[in-house]
């Protein structure tokens, strides 16, 4: 959907809208750490930008353009001996390490290098920019109260989690780490947290000729990180060996006064969430997650023995979760899942049930689209039940965050994560009028399934019933 709309809107309308967009609220930041931050970097040799900081209404703290800018330029270069990074870290702390056994990686490492800083104040030697850092990381998920992380959605839950434990094994490693150094630290839980951060919302992914291991790939770019985040932007970022800098060109003008940004990745809210602490509205890169409502479907008639079995069967075809739902699309991965899960009579120790596992196996390979039509029919059934669930599960969270007391931006972030679950609305009555059209057309003897797809394809592109119509009498004659 979002590339079909995009050709038909054409570049010039996109840019247009992502102009009208930036007609919002700035303030220039003219506070005196910023000042100092600006001279530190004068005196060091940082080439001169043509941004400055500015307070967005819609973004919060970014960097505002202070004169035109074309496509093609360079907005940004950040020079070589600015970048912090695993090996600027190791050349700059050489004399006073110890050859240590415990060996960190670039993030826990950056990290500790950042809250060791920040615990000298101003008498740290890159203390303009410690001073300009975050204060606090509230917004983030793995901060949020247990009220609020309770009403997340089950797949960023599942996500926050495992992060938290990513958290604590980095935490551990510095202990160990400091500890090998003979050095006795008072960095806390609360303070470590705050340095993982930081490098985990504001580095940048870097390939150089010298860095030998890919998770060791990222470096801190001062000035660079008070950029925002747009998928709208168009940017290219890398290492220049000529000028010895870490370059950012924009494919995209900006006029005097708007906000420039740059494009973290192709990220759905999920992910930008938890990885940045925060949300895009209409983030085209959305989806729902239907695992959890998957997993928890009721079959009639099958046995917890079926179940287990046809779990076993995805996880050994790499089928097992990440079903998902996107304004245009219903993954292959879900519909693969739900076909073979509504399998009825199910026991791997027949014939019968080995020949539709092997038809099965045909959908996944394309050598057959459907398992049969019945298979197909049922299939689509109870896609439409979990999609009503999720509705449902959507619309109750929702209501239960009516009542929340949590601090006003986390919980409008939760909100508009569940605000886009209540898209699967959209799948559930696209769904329900499929079924209807299928039972018309059957007599005509076409298969279900690729009618099915075509209404599908159609009602995705938002097309109305009589081009339907004509779809279908496309593909009958
Ligand atoms: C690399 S920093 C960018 C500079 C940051 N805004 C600052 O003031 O230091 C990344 C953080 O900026 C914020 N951010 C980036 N893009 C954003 C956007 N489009 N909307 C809201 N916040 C954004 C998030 O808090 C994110 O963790």
């Amino acid at each position: 959907m979002f590339g079909k709309k995009k050709s038909r809107l054409g570049r010039t309308f996109r840019h247009r809208q992502f102009q009208h967009k930036q007609q919002k609220t700035v303030t220039i930041i003219k506070e005196e750490k910023w000042t100092n931050f600006r001279e530190w970097l004068k005196r060091e040799g940082f080439p001169k930008t043509n941004l400055t900081l500015a307070e967005f209404q819609d973004t919060g703290r970014g960097m505002m353009a202070t004169r035109d800018i074309k496509a093609g330029e360079v907005i940004i270069s950040v020079p070589k001996k600015f970048l912090i990074t695993y090996r600027s870290l190791t050349n700059l702390l050489k004399g006073q390490l110890s050859r240590s056994p415990v060996k960190l990686s670039a993030h826990q490492f950056i990290s500790l290098y950042l809250i060791l800083e920040y615990k000298k104040g101003s008498q740290s030697s890159i203390y303009p920019y410690i001073n300009m850092l975050p204060k606090d990381f509230d917004n983030m998920p793995l901060n949020y109260n247990k009220e609020l992380f309770n009403l997340l959605p089950h797949n960023v839950k599942v996500d926050v989690k495992s992060q938290r434990a990513k958290f604590e094994h980095d935490f551990a490693a510095i202990n160990n780490f400091l500890k090998s150094q003979g050095i006795h630290s008072k960095i806390t839980r609360k303070d470590y947290l705050w340095g993982w951060l930081c490098v985990n919302t504001r580095c940048i992914y870097l390939e150089t000729k010298n860095s030998d291991d890919v998770k060791d790939r990222i470096a801190i770019a001062p000035l660079l990180d008070f950029l925002n985040h747009t998928y709208e932007a168009k940017i290219k970022g890398e290492f220049n060996y000529m000028t010895q800098c870490y370059e950012i060109t924009t494919f995209v003008p900006y006029k005097r006064g708007d906000q420039v940004f740059i494009n973290y990745g192709p990220h759905d809210n999920f992910f930008i969430l938890m990885e940045y602490g925060f949300v895009i509205p209409n983030n085209p890169y959305n989806y729902v997650s239907l695992d959890k409502e998957y997993l928890e479907i009721s079959l009639p008639g099958e046995t917890e023995l079926a179940r287990q079995e046809k779990l076993d069967l995805l996880l050994r075809h790499g089928f097992y979760g990440d079903y998902s739902l996107r304004i245009s699309e219903i993954s292959f991965r879900l519909l693969t899942a739900l076909r073979l899960r509504v399998i009825q009579q199910f026991d791997v120790s027949t014939t019968g049930t080995q020949g539709i596992i092997l038809k099965w196996k045909n959908t996944i390979t394309g050598l057959t689209e459907i398992i049969n039509s019945q298979n197909e029919k049922s299939m689509y059934f109870h896609l439409q039940l979990i999609c009503e669930s999720a509705l449902l599960k959507a619309e109750q969270v929702l209501e239960a965050l009516k009542a929340s007391k949590a601090t006003h931006l986390p919980l409008s972030h939760v909100k508009l994560l569940w605000k886009v679950s209540t898209h699967v609305q959209c799948y559930v009555s696209r769904l329900a009028n499929s079924e209807t059209i299928s039972y018309r057309i059957r007599s005509k003897s076409v298969d279900t399934y690729l009618i099915v797809l075509l209404i599908l394809r159609n009602f995705a592109s938002g097309s109305s019933w009589i081009n339907l119509n004509k779809l279908i009498f496309l593909h009958l004659f």
